[in-house]
């Protein structure tokens, strides 16, 4: 059953004949699946020549294939996910992306306030993600699933920079990994942005490529004044990453996702709130931003009971999680392992590309 809807049933005050429910539920979730794999074998049908188009070709695709080896190698086992793609063991990919040493990603809650704060911690790389780092934030997404008396998380960047991406030296070690990732990134953002939290995004200083995609695993982000935001990953040879082209098309629409993920536009703020990716800006000169962002949420959003308001964001959960969710992110993880060490991000690599 849905576990988002069994924590709500659990809680609820009226205790609705459980039995009934579960075989409801059942039955309209087994006609879900029915249904997506259906459009999802078609979706496919239609990539398939995608990938003969941007997977590496020649010396190049037998070197890159050398280096992924077997994929059970690198944790991919037979149980396929609901929509016929293979569904990666997680456990051995944390394993590998621990090596990549560097930053870490750390978490203070607030018992008084109920506000949890999520900082990413790599300053002198601008907070760009490690490795080591995706492991510390799925660690730290598994702690907050259990902070029962918590109403509300910050992701933000130390240093008032929220994120650049994934870290460049990681990514040049990383190139035969990145259907790996994604499939270990997918799964702690999608927990994140279903956690039973109201969870803001601090859009800070240069918040680029996979940064941009990580404001996305948050219900709101708030931009400081002087910040800049941008999906600049087509510029670099790839789609995206982290899941942001499925919770972009949700969020903004096809239209305004397919223009920010193709355009790879850098958003100042009064733009990036006309284009519905911000929610507030915040006033020009705030001494202290966080404690600014904290304020906007107690006033908005975390002025009632913790627990109604983490049984509201339950609710909103469950009523939006469905089978094409997670079809989306498979498709957009096998989209992305197939851009992932070919020669157009390869050539953006050598070119050191500045997104200024
Ligand atoms: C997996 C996700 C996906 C992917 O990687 O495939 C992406 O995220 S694609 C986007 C990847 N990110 C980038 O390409 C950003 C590259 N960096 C820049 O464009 C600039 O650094 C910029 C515009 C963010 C800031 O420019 P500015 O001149 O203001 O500062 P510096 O360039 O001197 O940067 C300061 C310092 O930070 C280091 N830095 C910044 N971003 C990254 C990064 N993503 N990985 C590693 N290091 C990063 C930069 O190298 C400087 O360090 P230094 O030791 O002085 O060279």
């Amino acid at each position: 059953m849905n576990p988002v809807l069994t924590r709500f049933s659990v809680m609820s005050p009226v205790r609705l004949p459980i039995i009934s429910m579960r075989f409801i539920y059942l039955e309209v979730n087994m006609a879900l699946v029915r249904k997506s794999n259906a459009i999802c074998r078609r979706v496919m049908k239609t990539l398939q020549p995608l990938s003969s188009a941007v997977a590496p070709s020649g010396p190049e695709s037998s070197q890159a294939q050398a280096q992924c080896g077997d994929r059970q190698a690198y944790g991919w086992v037979s149980s396929r996910s609901l929509h016929g793609f293979k569904r990666p063991n997680l456990h051995v990919i944390r394993n590998q992306l621990a090596r990549f040493e560097g930053g870490s990603v750390d978490l203070e809650k607030n018992s008084d306030n109920g506000i949890a704060i999520l900082t990413l911690n790599n300053p002198r790389r601008m907070n760009s993600m490690t490795g080591k780092m995706m492991v510390d934030m799925a660690d730290k997404v598994s702690e907050l699933e259990e902070w029962h008396e918590g109403k509300a998380l910050i992701m933000r960047g130390a240093d008032g920079n929220l994120c650049t991406g994934g870290d460049l030296t990681f990514v040049r070690k990383a190139l035969h990994y990145g259907e790996e990732m994604a499939a270990y990134q997918h799964d702690t953002l999608t927990r994140l942005l279903n956690l039973p939290l109201i969870s803001v995004a601090l859009v800070q200083g240069h918040t680029l490529g996979g940064g941009a995609e990580l404001s996305t695993a948050c219900d709101f982000r708030v931009m400081s004044s002087s910040a800049k935001i941008g999906f600049v990953q087509i510029k670099m040879g790839l789609s995206t990453a982290w899941g942001a082209a499925t919770r972009l098309t949700r969020l903004l629409g096809r239209r305004k996702a397919i223009d920010l993920l193709c355009s790879a536009k850098i958003l100042l703020p009064d733009a990036a709130l006309r284009e519905g990716l911000v929610d507030y800006i915040l006033p020009r000169g705030s001494e202290d931003e966080l404690e600014e962002t904290t304020q906007w949420l107690l006033r908005n959003l975390c002025a009632y009971d913790t627990n109604i308001t983490r049984v509201v964001k339950s609710l909103v959960v469950s009523a939006e999680l469905s089978m094409d969710h997670y079809q989306a992110l498979d498709a957009e993880r096998k989209l992305f392992g197939q851009t992932w060490g070919g020669p157009v991000q390869r050539k953006m690599l050598e070119a050191n590309v500045k997104h200024k």
